[in-house]
């Protein structure tokens, strides 16, 4: 499991943002930052935006885990705990737009 989570994680650094991605809405940091609460719960992994709302309460980790990272850049976050492949498979889900070229870390 750890081989493939590196794998994955290997993959969407090299290839950053895909031309599907590129359509989407963009956002700021700061349009992010004012989504910072358990009503209204936006975070960035991997220069893509995730409204996780409706997620955060079910969150198998706990809900402050997250909140922690709510309004803010969870890559490294998200990367250094025990996610596996499901877990990342369901960020798609709440994907909701990627970062505006100036502020992406990664592409
Ligand atoms: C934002 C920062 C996040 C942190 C710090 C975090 C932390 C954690 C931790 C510590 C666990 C282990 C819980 C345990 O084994 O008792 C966990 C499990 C889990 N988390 Fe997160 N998490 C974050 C975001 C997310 C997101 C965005 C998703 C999916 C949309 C997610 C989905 C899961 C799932 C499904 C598990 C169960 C184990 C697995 O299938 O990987 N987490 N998380």
């Amino acid at each position: 499991m750890d081989f493939l989570r590196r794998f994955t994680r290997q993959i969407s650094f090299k290839n950053g943002l895909s031309v599907h991605d590129e359509k989407l809405p963009q956002y700021y940091l700061k349009d992010v930052a004012s989504h910072c609460t358990i009503e209204s719960c936006w975070m960035v992994i991997r220069d893509k935006v995730y409204d996780f709302t409706e997620f955060i309460e079910y969150h198998p980790g706990g809900y402050e885990l997250m909140l922690e990272y709510a309004g803010a850049d969870a890559t490294t976050a998200f990367d250094e705990k025990p996610h596996t492949i499901e877990a990342n498979a369901m960020l798609d889900k709440y994907l909701i737009g990627v970062l505006v070229k100036e502020d992406r870390m990664i592409s």
